[in-house]
């Protein structure tokens, strides 16, 4: 079995051998050099309230209402009451703390192997001249369950593995009561999305480490990117801040809200709501003090689902931006890898 021969971001500060080069990011452009820890303003996003989105009440429309409003604007939306106590999510993060303090050698048993996306590792280097993001992470299929490999699962820190399956099991019912909570807020038939995303739609829990970093001003923690998913469930760190997304050109911080969950749309729901709701670019900046933490769970339909725009979203007003895509993960890697964005090859 061939594992990668990349030192992780955690064995790189180990060595205590100063930052490779290959984590700078050479200034761009015509010589203006902006930091890239350079303070931004905070988004505005609304937090929504998940139990209400299905309930027929003038409140639940209400909600719906601004849940239209924050996904066709900036694509992203904080849940609340959406079913996982707090007490579940911390166990999350401190499992996922634990994972990444084990020595080397333990998290090594999960390493991620050649041609493989799962697994423990560093940052994939998919082209000779990639600028390394400063992130350690541990990627894994969760869903459905016989996609499963155990192999990747860690048998230690003791529980991972059930509290990850449960947390799988609670995410699937935020999805579905999310889809159809995105149906109902451009008035289309509940299932609209849920039958599009398919039964064979996978679910990918990336556990992601971003340890304090010596050069936060040349290095990023996950270079500008946009979700090849239908959507990301997304439990950002508690307390450090570095999530980022942009707006009209400009960059935005998420901001730091205990207990919600955050949830962005991907490149295929764009796709499905014919453009009205947004893929948001977005990434992740490092700081000299302080690691982050953060858990990501991708919602990617099945293999075998044609995604295109659902038709009651097209019309003479709004024609058709999109063409059918099917498997849209791996049109994703080969644009991603020439620096385009993968959704601009779905484009009419
Ligand atoms: O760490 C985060 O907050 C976001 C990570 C992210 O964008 C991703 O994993 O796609
Ligand atoms: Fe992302």
């Amino acid at each position: 079995m061939e594992k990668p021969k990349f030192k992780t971001v955690q064995e790189v500060l180990a060595a205590g051998e100063g930052l490779p080069e290959r984590y700078l990011h050479a200034p761009t452009g015509d010589g203006e050099v902006q930091p890239l820890n350079t303070a931004v303003p905070e988004m505005d996003i609304p937090a929504i309230d998940l139990s209400l989105l299905l309930s027929a009440s003038a409140d639940g429309r209400e909600e719906l209402s601004k849940l239209h409003s924050a996904l066709s604007t900036w694509g992203v939306v904080q849940v609340m009451n959406h079913g996982i106590t707090e007490a579940f999510l911390d166990k999350i993060y401190k499992l996922t703390k634990e994972f990444f303090e084990l020595p080397t050698e333990e998290k090594q048993k999960c390493a991620r192997e050649i041609g493989s996306i799962q697994g423990y590792g560093n940052d994939m280097i998919l082209w000779d001249d990639q600028v390394l993001d400063w992130i350690d992470r541990l990627y894994i299929t969760t869903y459905p369950e016989d996609q499963r490999q155990l192999k990747f699962w860690p048998q230690v820190p003791l529980g991972f593995r059930e509290t990850l399956h449960e947390y799988t099991m609670m995410q699937r019912i935020v999805i579905e009561q999310f889809f159809k909570a995105m149906a109902r807020s451009l008035e289309l038939e509940e299932n609209s999305f849920l039958d599009m995303y398919g039964e064979s739609a996978t679910m990918d829990t990336r556990f992601n480490m971003y340890p304090p970093c010596p050069r936060p001003d040349k290095v990023i923690g996950v270079k500008p990117h946009a979700d090849g998913s239908a959507f990301t469930l997304l439990l950002p760190d508690k307390d450090v801040e570095g999530l980022q997304f942009q707006k009209d050109g400009k960059w935005y911080k998420a901001p730091v809200v205990p207990d919600t969950i955050l949830i962005n749309v991907g490149d295929q729901m764009e796709i499905m709501s014919n453009g009205i709701y947004k893929s948001p670019v977005h990434r992740v900046v490092t700081n000299r003090e302080k690691e982050r933490i953060s858990v990501a769970t991708f919602c990617i339909p099945g293999a075998d689902k044609e995604i295109q725009p659902v038709d009651e979203l097209v019309s003479e007003a709004r024609p058709r931006l999109y063409k059918t895509v099917k498997k849209y993960v791996e049109l994703y890697f080969k644009y991603y890898q020439q620096g385009r964005r993968p959704i601009e090859a779905a484009l009419i």
